[in-house]
């Protein structure tokens, strides 16, 4: 449906009768050339600009779409239509809304590779790993809509036959504002919640990943929202901002840094808006002499080189006791060097480019740093060229571990946001519980023991809004995710997400006469 050529302009039907759609797209062909706005329940070019943007593929550097970035005009458009599509959906039952978001879910699940396909053309990330993300997001609607029937208020008896009740009601107009690692999940993470009690959204990706967030308007629509229930604007901060500041918006939930969410929180505080701020981490990973080597091993590579390291909640301090120091070292660093780097499209490839030319400096003149202040470098954390000359103008690095870490170096205390796993060494849990939760960060911890006694009392000493115990970056939708500390507050996922999403009514209902103090 993107696509300048194959597949591109056939219509939904005639492109089921294709025998898949995504045969048609391989790294470097990939062009979108229709509207990056949704607003209506239609693609539209928006009203006015507040400036271009490329985005780009980042297995190829190759520009795939040029686009506007939505001005005032805009974003004032696509909060009205999410208005007057919210006062219908906020009359729906429960279970009606239930019933559009698990069609909504059903048709994520039918086209999930055509999806994880775009994904990893704008992002970067394996194909592998992008129909995972699918499966969270498709997850996250089907596990809101079951809650969308159940949500209810309280019945509190009061004397003399009186009473009391609660009702759970929506926001109005919620905005939700995505970073760029993990765009079509956020996207979804954060509207079907929002849609599941009742709300409209009107969602702004990052300007790095504009396209997936597409796919999501148009199955809402084909699942059967109003038009306008869920609208996408397109641009940077100036975008933003004019969704933060907007008047008829009733809240904001934002994945990004910790210095933009310092911004939206100010400016949201000017409207007393609430927000939801899921911010950077530099979460510890804890690995005890007594833990399951294999998967700890296997823990400290999915803590730190999922979506080529550009993962918030990361384990990238992690932490070994002295005694198995040596041993995991040598075993991470081997099976770190077996990555297969390259083609995200590729089946067997584990780690595809990094998201932009800047970013893949910056990470690397992180490595740099480190060495400087003194780290080893075991592996990676140089530049990577593919044999495959497509590639050649990608974003490629190789993962990289470094030890003879100290907690006071660069790398052990800023978010790198890329392929580097630092090792540090330790001797007692009280002396690593200090040194973890020693951070501005709060977002998860993790930890790696047989001994279920130690791993409850260490989880509960940990600074972090999320933690794991022998796992790591798992995502069940289930459970709550969200930050202490500087990475945020607010949760998404999980049935306390509906908090987030709805506010309390209380109705006092009185049976009796009025006694009245005058
Ligand atoms: N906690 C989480 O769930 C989570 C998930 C993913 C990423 N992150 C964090 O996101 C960061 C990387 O993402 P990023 O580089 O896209 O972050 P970013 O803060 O630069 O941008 C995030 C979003 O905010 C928008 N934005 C920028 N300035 C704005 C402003 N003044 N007003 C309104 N909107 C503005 C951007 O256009 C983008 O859509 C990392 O720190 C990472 O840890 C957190
Ligand atoms: C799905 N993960 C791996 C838990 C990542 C959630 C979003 C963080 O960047």
């Amino acid at each position: 449906m993107f696509l300048r050529a194959g597949l591109a302009t056939l219509s939904p039907l005639v492109r089921s009768l294709q025998p898949s759609p995504v045969a048609a797209m391989s790294t470097g062909t990939f062009v979108v050339s229709q509207p990056l706005n949704y607003r209506g329940g239609a693609r539209v070019e928006p009203a006015d600009a507040s400036g271009t943007e490329k985005a780009f593929e980042p297995a190829t550097g190759r520009v795939i779409a040029t686009f506007t970035c939505s001005g005032e005009k805009e974003v004032n458009l696509a909060v009205q239509n999410a208005k007057a599509a919210f006062k219908i959906w906020r009359q729906k039952s429960g279970m009606e809304r239930c019933q559009i978001l698990l069609e909504a879910a059903r048709i994520i699940r039918e086209r999930e590779d055509e999806i994880a396909t775009v994904e990893c053309i704008n992002n970067g990330k394996s194909i592998f790993e992008a129909r995972l993300d699918i499966d969270t997001s498709w997850q996250c609607l089907e596990y809101y809509a079951g809650l969308a029937a159940s949500m209810a208020g309280e019945h509190i008896q009061l004397p003399g036959g009186s009473f009391g009740y609660t009702r759970r009601e929506p926001l109005g107009v919620c905005v939700g504002i995505g970073a760029w690692n993990y765009p079509f999940q956020i996207a979804s993470w954060k509207s079907a919640p929002a849609l599941a009690c009742g709300n409209a959204m009107v969602f702004k990706p990052s300007p790095f990943t504009p396209v997936s967030a597409l796919l999501l308007a148009e199955i809402y629509t084909e699942a059967g929202v109003p038009p306008g229930l869920f609208n996408v604007v397109q641009g940077g901060a100036a975008t933003g901002q004019f969704l933060c500041q907007h008047h008829d918006v009733a809240k904001v939930s934002f994945t990004g840094s910790v210095p933009t969410g310092m911004k939206i929180m100010e400016m949201s505080a000017k409207g007393i808006k609430p927000v939801t701020l899921e911010l950077g981490g530099k979460s510890p990973l804890i690995i005890f002499s007594d833990c399951d080597m294999n998967n700890a091993v296997k823990g400290a590579l999915m803590a730190n080189f999922l979506t080529q390291g550009q993962v918030c909640c990361n384990g990238t301090r992690v932490f070994v006791q002295k005694e198995i120091l040596d041993k995991f070292t040598e075993e991470v660093v081997k099976q770190t060097q077996r990555i297969k780097i390259g083609d995200p499209l590729l089946e067997d490839t584990r780690m595809g480019p990094l998201i932009n030319r800047p970013h893949l400096e910056r990470v690397l003149g992180f490595v740099k740093v480190a060495k400087e202040q003194g780290a080893k470098v075991l592996c990676g954390g140089d530049i990577y060229v593919p044999e495959d000359p497509k590639l050649k103008d990608g974003y490629y690095m190789r993962p990289c571990v470094l030890t003879n870490c100290r907690d006071d170096m660069t790398c052990v205390k800023e978010e790198i946001f890329g392929p580097v796993m630092s090792i540090l060494s330790f001797d007692t849990e009280a002396e690593v519980l200090e040194r973890a939760n020693d951070t501005t960060f709060g977002l998860a911890a993790g930890v790696f023991t047989r001994d279920i006694q130690r791993a409850h009392r260490v989880v509960a000493e940990l600074q972090a809004g999320t933690c794991f115990i022998n796992n790591y970056n798992v995502s069940p939708v289930e459970l709550p995710f969200g930050g202490y500390k500087k990475s945020g507050f607010g949760r998404e996922n999980g049935r306390v997400t509906i908090e987030y999403y709805s506010q309390l009514k209380t109705v006092c209902v009185e049976m009796g006469d009025v006694e009245s103090a005058f």
